[in-house]
């Protein structure tokens, strides 16, 4: 094998991995694994100076972050969550069509008169009166959701971590509200939560990201140029 000058990070497990490896499949790049069938590096094809390396959706956020591959698949709301200047340390290539996920807002179907972000601050405040403390929000999404709350000037809550079974958390009696993603709407439905009217932070989906600090001298470029193109042609 030639030297390496480019390495692309791959989801190894997860959501993203069947329709990441049948992309490449389509984009006839050759995605394989180099050494034992448990191991965690890869090759195409197509190309003897390119590495690839299995990683899950969120260690290839940090890697991209790091610059220690040049590219990576991984979601946007990893991306936007984990990286606070998203756009001094990675470019969006392509964006992949799979992955697809909102992250939203959701509140008890029972909060009848609570319909968009403008009346948190009201229930936030009827709550501290009623209970003498902040409205909490469940969520994974710690920095999406400050922002996004920020944004429309609603301070009267606190972020308890979740990373599971979040929106069990109202019902369970450990939070008031959540920020979770959704995909077909069938867990919030589930768990009488409604979505915000305009609670939408994000709406994700896969993508194929740069490392602005990765090494781009030599070939890397012009690899990065000829992996983008046919990914392109293979959506
Ligand atoms: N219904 C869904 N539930 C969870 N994630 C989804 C869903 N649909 C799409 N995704 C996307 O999949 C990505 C997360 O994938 P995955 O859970 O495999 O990653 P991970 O965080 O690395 O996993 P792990 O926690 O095992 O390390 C996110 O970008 C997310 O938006
Ligand atoms: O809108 P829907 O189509 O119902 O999908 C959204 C749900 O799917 C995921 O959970 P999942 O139960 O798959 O497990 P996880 O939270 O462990 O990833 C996600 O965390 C949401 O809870």
């Amino acid at each position: 094998m030639a030297d390496t000058v480019l390495t692309v990070a791959v989801p190894s497990k997860g959501r993203l991995k069947e329709q990441a490896d049948d992309l490449f499949e389509k984009a006839g790049l050759g995605l394989h694994k180099t050494g034992h069938e448990r191991g965690y590096t890869g090759a195409f094809d197509a190309f003897d100076d390119v590495e690839v390396a299995f990683l899950s959706a969120s260690e290839i956020v940090h890697h991209l972050r790091a610059g220690r591959v040049h590219l990576g698949i991984t979601g946007e709301d990893l991306v936007r969550e984990t990286i606070p200047d998203v756009d001094a340390c990675v470019s969006f290539e392509v964006p992949l069509g799979f992955g697809r996920a909102d992250v939203v807002v959701a509140v008890p179907d029972c909060w009848i008169d609570v319909s968009g972000m403008a009346d948190l601050e009201d229930v936030a405040a009827q709550f501290a009166r009623a209970h003498g403390r902040r409205l909490r929000v469940a969520t994974k999404y710690f920095n999406l959701t400050r922002r996004f709350f920020a944004k429309h000037n609603v301070s009267g809550y606190r972020i308890v971590g979740s990373v599971g079974a979040t929106e069990g958390t109202p019902a369970a009696g450990t939070a008031e509200l959540i920020v979770d993603i959704t995909t077909t709407g069938t867990t919030l439905r589930a768990n009488h939560l409604k979505v915000l009217d305009d609670g939408l932070i994000l709406s994700s989906q896969a993508h194929l990201l740069g490392a602005k600090e990765a090494d781009w001298s030599g070939a890397a470029e012009a690899r990065r140029n000829e992996i983008v193109a046919k990914l392109k042609a293979a959506l």
